[in-house]
């Protein structure tokens, strides 16, 4: 079973107009509300791909309702912790050039004792047969550990970790070794304290680096570039897709679907990274975070190009 954890679920507000102007009156031509929170967008896509996961983490106020109520709707099991305050809203500013500006709040305050009572939930849940998904930002209140410490205390239990999380709270992690990862280019040159672009055998190599720290599997996305897989005993890029962009917003979170179904499904490493490589090309052609329709996914397949370096 797929566990997703999102400690800081969202309200995603996509908001487009012509060209933000900054110090200026800007009207909007349109707003789109998606629930979300890297955690509940890997869950969205995993349904969308025909599987099945629960939702936990978080929730709290007017907007966790509303993800409850969409979850639901679309026929998603979720088992969330009800915190006492409001859940986030995070606004993407879509100009028409297709330039997208994330403005993410912090998200609210949460207690000791509803950490407590996420981390038991975890763990009532953590036996061989899980892969949990812990993915995205924390809340206020929470020690940048808390992936370290909560992967340990699965891992205890036999289950499988894919970790999605950057700055403090990847490096921490790193040390409780996840068993899946997939940092972006950015997140892994400023892992590496990279001050310039990285060329494509410095990625394999920082790859390679953290496979031997003890990682099954590492997927370094590199936007409209594609991805890079590897194992210890392989590397396959997938060179990335021509599509009609609308928005990038959720193109990680569906990768990380899309490999976290894959692995369930005993899928191997060149399986999966077409998996993924299709499913994120599709995410970006939706509006909003919304996950792509599995017939998109299925076409985009034909078209990616495996290649073993
Ligand atoms: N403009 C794009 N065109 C085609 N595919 C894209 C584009 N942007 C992202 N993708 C796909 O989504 C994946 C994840 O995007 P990326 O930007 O690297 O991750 P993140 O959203 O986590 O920063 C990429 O590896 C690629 O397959
Ligand atoms: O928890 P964070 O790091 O603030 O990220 C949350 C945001 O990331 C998203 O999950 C999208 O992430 P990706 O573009 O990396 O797939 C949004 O839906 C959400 O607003």
């Amino acid at each position: 079973m797929i566990i997703t954890v999102t400690m800081n679920p969202a309200i995603d507000k996509t908001v487009e107009l012509e060209q933000l102007e900054r110090g200026s009156l800007n009207r909007l031509k349109n707003v789109i509300m998606d629930v979300g929170g890297k955690g509940i967008n890997v869950s969205k896509t995993i349904k969308e791909l025909g599987g099945d996961s629960i939702a936990t983490g978080f929730i709290g106020g007017s907007g966790g309702s509303l993800i409850e109520k969409a979850l639901r709707e679309q026929g998603i099991k979720f088992d969330f912790v009800e915190i006492k305050n409001e859940i986030r809203t995070n606004m993407k500013v879509l100009e028409s050039n297709g330039f997208v500006t994330e403005l993410n709040e912090p998200g609210p305050v949460v207690s000791e004792e509803e950490l407590e009572q996420l981390t038991q939930k975890l763990i009532s849940y953590a036996n061989e047969n899980t892969l949990f998904i812990m993915a995205g930002s924390i809340p206020n209140g929470v020690s940048k550990t808390v992936y370290h410490d909560l992967i340990q205390k699965v891992k205890a239990k036999g289950a499988k970790v894919f970790l999605d999380a950057d700055g403090e709270l990847f490096i921490h992690s790193l040390e409780a070794s996840p068993d899946y990862i997939k940092p972006n280019r950015a997140e892994l040159e400023e892992y590496f304290h990279m001050d310039y672009r990285a060329d494509e055998k410095e990625l394999v190599k920082m790859g390679k680096q953290l496979i031997e720290k003890g990682i099954r599997m590492a997927a370094i996305s590199l936007g409209q570039m594609g991805a890079l897989f590897l194992t210890a005993d392989k590397v396959i890029k997938c060179p990335g897709l021509k599509v009609e962009a609308h928005s990038t917003v959720g193109a990680g979170d569906a990768m990380v679907a899309a490999l976290a179904y894959g692995l369930d499904q005993g899928l191997d490493l060149a399986e999966c990274s077409k998996l993924g490589l299709a499913t994120s090309a599709g995410a970006v052609t939706t509006k909003g975070t919304k996950p792509p329709k599995r017939e998109l996914v299925d076409e985009l397949m034909k078209k990616v190009e495996v290649i073993e370096l």
